[in-house]
C-alpha cells in the first residue's frame, strides 16, 4: 500500500494567514480599525517563550497590533487580574490570550473567567464553552478549530463519519468533540480509562490524538485509509542524547496504514497560531459591528 497523504499544516496555515492579512488590510482601509492581540506570559518557561515569540511575529506579519505582557513568575494573582481588567477596557485590544500553564500560585480558572468573553480568542471562558456546546456562535479554541479546517480540506464533508477523539481536555479533546458533533460525525471520546482503546480507535474514519503521551497510538490501531490528526507535541530524548519533537501517534507506523496524516512538527501546531489570528480578526469585527469575514 502507498503511504498516507501528508497534511501540510505549514502550507495551509500560511495560506490562511495571507487571507487574514487581506481582511486586516481591508478593515484598516475602509474602517480605520486595526485588530489587536494581547498576549500575557507569566514566568520564564522556555517553551512558552518560544510560542509567545512566534505568536507575536505572526500577528505583526498579518498587519495586526501585538501587545506583549511578560510578567515575572512570582507575580501575584491580583496583578494578573488587574492587567486583564485593563485589557478588557482597552479599545485597541480585541483579543486576549493568557499563555497556559500559569505558575501554581495562580488560579488559571479565575484568570480565564476574568477575560471579557468577546475578547476570549482562546475560547476558554465558560460563556464560550457553553455557547460552543449549545451550537451557538462562539469563540472556538484554536487547536480544535485548526484541526477541523485540516479535516474539511482533506475529506470535504464529514457527515456520518466515525470520529474518535483520544483525550478529554478542556483545551482540545472536549471542544474537538463538540465541533465534530456539529459536523454530524458519530463521535467517541476516549481517554486513559477507556477499555480496549486499540479496538475503539480501529473503528474510526477520523482519529484525533490529543493525549500528550509520545507515540502512544500505534500503526496497528488504525483502520486502513483513515485520517489522523496528531495534536501532540512532545519533546523526547533519543538514546544518543539528541532531542526530537514527536506527536501522540507513532508516525512511522501510522503513515503506512492511514490515508492521510498530520506530521509533527508542521501539522496542527502552525494551524493553532493561524486560528488565533483568525479569532482576533473575528473578535475585532464583532466588537466594531463590522461584517464578520468568513474565514
Ligand atoms: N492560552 C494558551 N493558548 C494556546 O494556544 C497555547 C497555550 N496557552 N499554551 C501552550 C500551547 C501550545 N501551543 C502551540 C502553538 C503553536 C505551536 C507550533 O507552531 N508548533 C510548530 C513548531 C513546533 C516547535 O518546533 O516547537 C509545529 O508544530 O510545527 C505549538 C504549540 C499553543 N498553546
Amino acid at each position: 500500500m502507498t503511504d498516507a497523504r501528508l497534511i501540510d499544516g505549514n502550507l495551509f496555515s500560511a495560506k490562511l494567514r495571507e487571507t487574514l492579512a487581506l481582511h486586516v488590510q481591508d478593515m484598516r482601509d475602509r474602517h480605520h480599525v486595526i485588530p489587536g492581540l494581547a498576549v500575557v506570559l507569566v514566568g520564564e518557561d522556555p517553551a512558552s517563550q518560544v510560542y509567545v515569540r512566534t505568536k507575536h511575529k505572526r500577528t505583526v506579519e498579518a498587519g495586526m497590533k501585538s501587545f506583549m505582557h511578560t510578567l515575572p513568575a512570582d507575580t501575584p494573582e491580583r496583578e494578573v487580574l488587574t492587567l486583564i481588567e485593563g485589557l478588557n477596557d482597552d479599545p485597541e485590544v480585541h483579543g486576549i490570550l493568557v499563555q497556559l500553564p500559569l505558575p501554581k500560585h495562580i488560579d488559571s480558572q479565575k484568570v480565564i473567567e476574568a477575560i471579557d468573553p468577546s475578547k476570549d480568542v482562546d475560547g476558554f471562558h465558560p460563556i464560550n464553552v457553553g455557547r460552543l456546546a449549545a451550537g451557538i456562535d462562539a469563540m472556538v479554541p484554536c487547536t480544535p478549530l485548526g484541526s477541523l479546517m485540516l479535516l474539511k480540506d482533506v475529506l470535504g464533508k464529514l457527515g456520518g463519519l466515525d470520529a474518535v477523539v483520544v483525550g478529554r481536555s478542556n483545551i482540545v479533546g472536549k471542544p474537538m468533540a463538540q465541533l465534530l458533533i456539529k459536523e454530524s460525525c458519530t463521535v467517541t471520546v476516549a481517554h486513559s480509562q477507556t477499555k480496549n482503546l486499540p479496538e475503539v480507535v480501529r473503528r474510526a474514519d477520523i482519529v484525533v490524538a490529543a493525549v500528550g503521551r509520545p507515540e502512544m497510538i500505534r500503526g496497528d490501531w488504525l483502520k486502513p485509509g483513515c485520517t489522523v490528526i496528531d495534536v501532540g507535541i512532545n519533546r523526547i530524548e533519543l538514546p544518543d542524547g539528541t532531542k526530537k519533537l514527536v506527536g501522540d501517534v507513532a508516525f512511522a507506523e501510522a503513515v503506512k496504514v492511514a490515508g492521510a496524516i498530520t506530521p509533527v512538527p508542521g501539522g496542527v501546531g502552525p494551524m493553532t497560531i493561524a486560528c488565533l489570528l483568525r479569532n482576533t480578526l473575528v473578535a475585532c469585527a464583532r466588537l466594531h459591528h463590522l461584517d464578520v469575514p468568513e474565514v
